[in-house]
């Protein structure tokens, strides 16, 4: 990846041995590791068995989880929050645990409404709930700093299943908590 870097340093008409830019092939390659060691985890690693048994059927809510993603068209951050929310069926989760998934998803190359969907089904398959909810609002830089350069908008993606998509009630229930 170093080596990609220099190139593209070198593409763009810099000089690679410049002062400032002699490290920065090193390291952008190990931010951009960082910014995509998603693909290096998996959702039982990371949950690391905080499954806890319990009798509570109320809806658990986490809101305001932040997230720093690369849009996979033109490898540029979007920025946003996460709102996820699951009926239990006999499990709750580690509350960090849910953070993590949303990372996890997160430092891959993405479009918000795919990293929307792999976030809510991470949650079907690690706890088996009654339903999820999973809503996503980001600023995409491919949309700011470049492109139609507008600055306000903001994109909204949401993936409901289980209780959360057939019931009208739980998914209101969830978008008032979110609010
Ligand atoms: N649906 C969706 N689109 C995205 C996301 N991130 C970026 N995009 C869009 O992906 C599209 C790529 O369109 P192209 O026409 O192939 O690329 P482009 O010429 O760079 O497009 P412009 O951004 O309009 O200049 C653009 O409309 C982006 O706004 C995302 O998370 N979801
Ligand atoms: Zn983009």
């Amino acid at each position: 990846m170093e080596k990609i870097f220099t190139d593209l340093i070198e593409q763009i008409g810099e000089d690679p041995e410049r002062e400032g830019l002699v490290k920065t092939p090193q390291r952008a390659a190990k931010a951009f590791r960082f910014l995509t060691q998603g693909y290096e985890q998996d959702i039982y690693e990371i949950t690391n068995d905080a499954i806890f048994t319990s009798d509570a059927n109320d809806m658990v809510v986490v809101k305001n989880i932040e997230l720093y993603s690369l849009c996979e068209h033109h490898l540029l951050p979007f920025i946003g929050t996460c709102h996820v929310g699951y009926l239990p069926n006999g499990k709750v989760i580690g509350l960090s645990k849910i953070a993590r998934i949303v990372d996890m998803f997160a430092r891959r190359l993405q479009i918000q409404e795919n990293l929307t969907r792999q976030i809510a089904n991470a949650m079907m398959e690690i706890l088996q709930p009654l339903g999820v909810g999973v809503v996503v609002e980001s600023k995409h830089l491919c949309m700011m700093m470049r492109g139609v350069e507008k600055q306000n908008s903001l994109m909204k993606t949401s993936c409901m299943l289980g209780n959360f998509r057939n019931q009208p009630q739980t998914r209101s229930e969830f978008l008032h908590l979110i609010s």
